[in-house]
């Protein structure tokens, strides 16, 4: 069957435009080969293609990049992708350039030439892209600003997706400074609908998005976070005569999966990668502290399968796309239920049966209280860091223990303590004049 966009409509007509599920259902099976829409991809698609700013929270996992690729390919236009990682970016685009959807990404691992041609391209009468990635430091630049403005005044710009959008907040575990700067889109570009995607459920942090960017009477969608397809397990370091090999025996007997360990220390990734290998299982270890050319050889190696575990600081996770992840480990316990959720969520993005293993031990947990406690001086000592977010640090963790040691169902114990968060936080701090679905 031959692969086509929808017919053109004017980008600057955009905000009248009604598009039937049935239209929207077509483009992602000609276009992806999927058979229907998971969880909020629909409301989300329709939302920014009737012109509406939209906040989506979806689950790890959860198909937020269709929010955006289904609504290119139905408008005319360009949809700006604003990511946070070069390499995500590069991976979605050399997806979507294989199945023959035009995209392209602007960055500085790229020589001039490359991008000159994306620049003619977009200078040009009728630019052929139609899914441009940046990143959010390239967004804040004059230059590009400029670029931008003169492909909205010629009505080119149909949709912006900020993804990971809750690297523009404080409270965010993952914040970024140079997301702040997308606050100025809304004024900048006034009419082009903006969709904010995120997998973070902290109320505190989507109303800091929404108002970041100034979001206008967005519709908020919020799909269930409850990853139904991972197990979670929690095994007490204490009891156990050597993590080390109660680890390799969890990697053996469940086959050689793909799996991703994580450890507070880079040299227990050295450490653990050395015993795992002499253990007959092909892994390697990833850390800051390795060269640059080192991490993507050990990266690439992992993404095609060469080897099949890793052993990492949470310097490897974010954006990485393998959908078979079986195992995910946390050989030390995470820093809060939020970065325990992204973690373990690397798991299963196939949907298939996958597991979460956390190893605690009463060490590990007096090691974090004190890191959390000692950046608390730190930071204070340099910049105005208030109490409260020292405070909030250590209240975010003992909920990462109360999990930890807790009985019972681990998933509803997980899910639960999430959700009274949500929950506590939503009366306390979120009063919002908004179209809400959960
Ligand atoms: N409607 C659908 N039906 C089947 N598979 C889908 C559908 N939408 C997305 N997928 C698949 O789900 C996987 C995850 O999608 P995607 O990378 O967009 O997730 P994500 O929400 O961005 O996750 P993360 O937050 O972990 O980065 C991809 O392999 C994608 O092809």
């Amino acid at each position: 069957m031959k692969k086509a966009l929808l017919p053109p409509r004017a980008a600057s007509s955009s905000h009248k435009q009604m598009f039937k599920k049935e239209e929207l259902e077509k483009l992602l099976e000609q276009h992806f080969g999927h058979s229907g829409f998971r969880g909020k991809q629909l409301e989300a698609i329709q939302a920014v293609l009737s012109g509406r700013d939209c906040f989506c929270l979806m689950p790890t996992g959860g198909g937020k990049s269709m929010c955006y690729q289904i609504p290119a390919l139905a408008k005319s236009g360009i949809v700006l992708v604003i990511s946070p990682l070069i390499a995500l970016m590069e991976n979605q685009v050399a997806v979507l350039k294989k199945k023959g959807i035009p995209a392209d990404f602007i960055s500085s691992t790229q020589d001039a030439c490359t991008r000159e041609k994306i620049h003619e391209d977009l200078d040009s009468g009728k630019p052929s892209v139609k899914l441009l990635y940046v990143t959010p430091e390239l967004v804040a630049t004059v230059r590009f600003m400029t670029k931008l403005k003169k492909l909205y005044d010629r009505g080119l710009l149909s949709l912006i997706a900020i993804d990971e959008a809750h690297c523009i907040s404080t409270w965010g575990h993952d914040f970024r400074p140079s997301y702040r700067k997308l606050s100025s889109l809304r004024s900048q570009l006034q009419n082009v609908p903006i969709l904010a995607l995120t997998a973070t459920a902290v109320p505190k942090v989507e109303k800091d998005v929404i108002q970041s960017l100034s979001l206008q009477q967005p519709t908020i969608l919020r799909a269930s976070f409850n990853r139904a397809n991972i197990f979670y397990e929690v095994r007490y370091k204490d009891l156990l005569d050597s993590v080390y090999n109660d680890i390799a025996n969890l990697l053996k007997s469940s086959g050689n999966v793909c799996s991703i360990i994580y450890c507070l220390e880079r040299s227990t990734c050295n450490d653990l990668s050395d015993h795992l290998s002499n253990n007959g299982i092909s892994s390697a270890a990833y850390h800051a502290g390795l060269k640059n050319k080192m991490r993507s050889s050990v990266l690439d190696d992992w993404l095609s399968s060469k080897i099949q575990v890793v052993v990492a600081t949470v310097a490897f996770g974010m954006g990485i796309d393998r959908q078979d992840v079986r195992i995910v480990c946390h050989y030390n316990i995470p820093k809060s239920m939020e970065a325990f959720y992204q973690e373990s969520g690397r798991a299963g993005r196939d949907q298939l049966p996958s597991r979460s293993v956390l190893y605690y031990g009463l060490d590990d947990r007096s090691k974090m209280e004190f890191i959390l406690r000692n950046a608390d001086v730190k930071k204070s000592q340099s910049s105005s860091f208030s109490d409260s977010t020292s405070k909030k640090a250590l209240a975010d963790f003992s909920q990462m223990v109360e999990y930890s040691e807790g009985s019972g169902c681990r998933r509803k114990k997980f899910f639960k303590l999430l959700e009274n968060r949500c929950l506590h936080q939503f009366v306390k701090s979120h009063v919002m004049h908004a179209n809400i679905q959960i």
